[in-house]
């Protein structure tokens, strides 16, 4: 009889675990932060603060042994009226870390996907 493919392992893990995630977050949000197309809305924001808190987000949504306190997305990105290009500008950088970080590709459509779903909730705030 054929063998069962192996379980796989959840995607946090597939991520790198806590270094890899948090190498990714810091990679993008230092990038979207500072490009002249995306920088609007961090202005005045606590970057370190913030990294940490996108790394809880991803830790808990990718099955990782995290718990989010921080704000549901669409009131995080209240009053900021982030456009699809900002959206679309914070993609590309997400998609360069998790190449650098060495993810696979079928892992980073995973989580490209995860987080296209949360589109909705953060534009046009
Ligand atoms: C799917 C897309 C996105 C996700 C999952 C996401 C996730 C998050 C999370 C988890 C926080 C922290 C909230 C808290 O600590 O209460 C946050 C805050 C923030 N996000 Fe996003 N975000 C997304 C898109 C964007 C985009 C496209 C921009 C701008 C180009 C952006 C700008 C910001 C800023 C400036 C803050 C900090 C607000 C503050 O501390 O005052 N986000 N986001």
């Amino acid at each position: 009889t054929p063998t069962p493919a192996p379980p796989k392992p959840p995607l946090f893990v597939r991520l790198g675990g806590m270094p890899g995630l948090t190498a990714v977050v810091d990679d993008f949000v230092s990038k979207v932060s500072v490009d002249p197309r995306s920088k609007r809305t961090f202005e005045g924001v606590n970057l370190t603060r913030l990294k940490a808190s996108v790394v809880s987000h991803v830790c808990a949504l990718s099955g990782g042994p995290c718990k989010y306190e921080g704000d549901p997305m669409a009131l995080a990105h209240q009053g900021m009226a982030i456009s699809k290009e900002e959206l679309s500008v914070m993609g590309h950088y997400v998609d360069q870390a998790l190449r650098r970080q060495g993810v696979a590709p079928e892992d980073r459509e995973e989580l490209e996907s995860m987080l296209d779903k949360l589109g909705p909730e953060v534009l046009n705030k």
